[in-house]
């Protein structure tokens, strides 16, 4: 067990009080505090990162544990990160802003929460419900245990310039160790600060989660090929396709948000792509001027995210059901209108970072049996679930229209 440290403590009450308090993104809010404080070594960055990530995921948890009120006050927050570390195996030391804990209390409430499936796994009743309702209980039930374990990092050779067994002897000296997960994919077994290296800076890796990882090469892109991806973001999964372009032929990002496609761009250029245009969507021409013209059109569509719970746990106490009932909405409406960007024999890849049937299976049923559909047949369909490869949940389809 690490020993405890008052400032370490503190850090994580006031992110966990911005995060909480002011609606901050945990990723944002931890790097924030991490950043003001410089003098902090890789050991002391991980503990403040990983608490503050393990209260968050238990928040609800911790909270009925404590008595059921909302923290507001520093001391409230000092309580919850003392609880979080009791059911760490910690022992807390006598320190003022811990306050006194009743020991039989505490364990007769944690008693308690375990038999109630929304508590134990600390998640809000109108979301366990949806999942429920979407998945069964079985399944949601194992789901959910698993979406609140610690993420795994993975790692993707970029194979425009390494390949994976260099880039492992590259890491060893670095002190990093990965062990093989797929292809082009290295699991990494000792966790360090990964951007910070050289063989970062040189673009011979991009982080990305093994799960994401399977969305490019299921689109089935040969060099040459007009390929689209259309949903591009900062473009983790462009990367992978121009890598499987092998830098050949046409590759185009489109996105709503420009300043995601300028992120890009930068990322292209470490990674050495050479083949890839972007374009902010601004308007409905822009879809309009492409009609007809790609042999391979990547679908990675905004959605609930609730896949990647263990990456961004934040996101249970962010999300609502208006909020699902919107990008359910925006999904239908991204594969109706931008499937006519296919040329005929071309394909299409719906991907989401959801396990929700809604998002998923039912988006794509939904597809085939409307008039944008017609002609496209589906060829292939995956729900990565965390509990049964260890990585996101994801959902990946493959259509191929006649
Ligand atoms: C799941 S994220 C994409 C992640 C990205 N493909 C990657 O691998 O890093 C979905 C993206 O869709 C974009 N988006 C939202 N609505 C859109 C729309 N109507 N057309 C195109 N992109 C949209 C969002 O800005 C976001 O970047």
């Amino acid at each position: 067990m690490d020993r405890l440290y008052p400032a370490h403590i503190e850090a994580i009450a006031e992110a966990l009080s911005n995060i909480f308090g002011e609606n901050k993104y945990a990723d944002r809010e931890i790097a924030r505090v991490l950043q003001a404080d410089k003098r902090r070594g890789s050991k002391d960055r991980a503990f403040i990162a990983e608490h503050t990530y393990g209260v968050v995921r238990n928040y609800r948890l911790l909270r009925h544990v404590m008595g059921g009120s909302k923290p507001k006050k520093r001391e409230d927050w000092w309580r919850l990160i003392g609880i979080h570390l009791l059911s760490e195996g910690y022992e807390l030391p006598e320190w003022r802003e811990f306050g006194d804990f009743d020991e039989e209390e505490l364990k007769s409430r944690w008693d308690e929460a375990k038999a109630i499936r929304a508590l134990r796994e600390s998640i809000p009743d109108w979301l366990d419900k949806v999942g429920e309702e979407q998945l069964g209980e079985e399944l949601w039930t194992s789901t959910l245990a698993a979406l609140n374990e610690q993420a795994p990092v993975a790692l993707r050779a970029n194979t425009l310039k390494t390949t994976p067994e260099e880039l492992a002897g590259v890491l060893a000296s670095d002190g990093i160790g990965t062990e093989p997960i797929s292809a082009n994919g290295l699991l990494v077994t000792e966790r360090k600060n990964l951007f910070a290296t050289k063989a970062f800076k040189q673009g011979l890796f991009e982080v990305q989660d093994f799960s994401s990882q399977q969305a490019a090469p299921t689109l089935e892109v040969e060099p040459g090929q007009t390929v689209i991806d259309a949903c591009a973001g900062a473009g983790g999964k462009s990367l992978h396709l121009a890598a499987l372009m092998q830098n050949k032929g046409r590759l185009i990002s489109l996105d709503i948000h420009e300043w995601k496609l300028n992120e890009l761009k930068k990322r292209a250029r470490r990674n050495g792509v050479s083949n890839l245009e972007t374009r902010p969507i601004t308007s409905t021409k822009v879809i309009k001027r492409l009609s007809g013209k790609a042999d391979r059109l990547l679908l990675d569509v905004p959605c609930s995210g609730l896949g990647v719970l263990r990456r961004n746990p934040d996101a249970k106490w962010k999300l609502s059901q208006d909020f699902i009932d919107r990008v359910v909405k925006e999904q239908t409406e991204i594969i109706t209108s931008y499937s006519r960007m296919v040329k005929p024999g071309g394909k299409m890849v719906y991907a989401t970072c959801s396990i929700l049937p809604q998002e998923n299976d039912a988006q794509v049923d939904a597809f085939l049996a409307s008039p944008a559909g017609e002609g496209w047949t589906l060829e292939h369909k995956h729900t990565f679930l965390p509990q049964v490869e260890g990585f996101d949940g994801f959902f990946v389809s493959r259509l191929v229209k006649e």
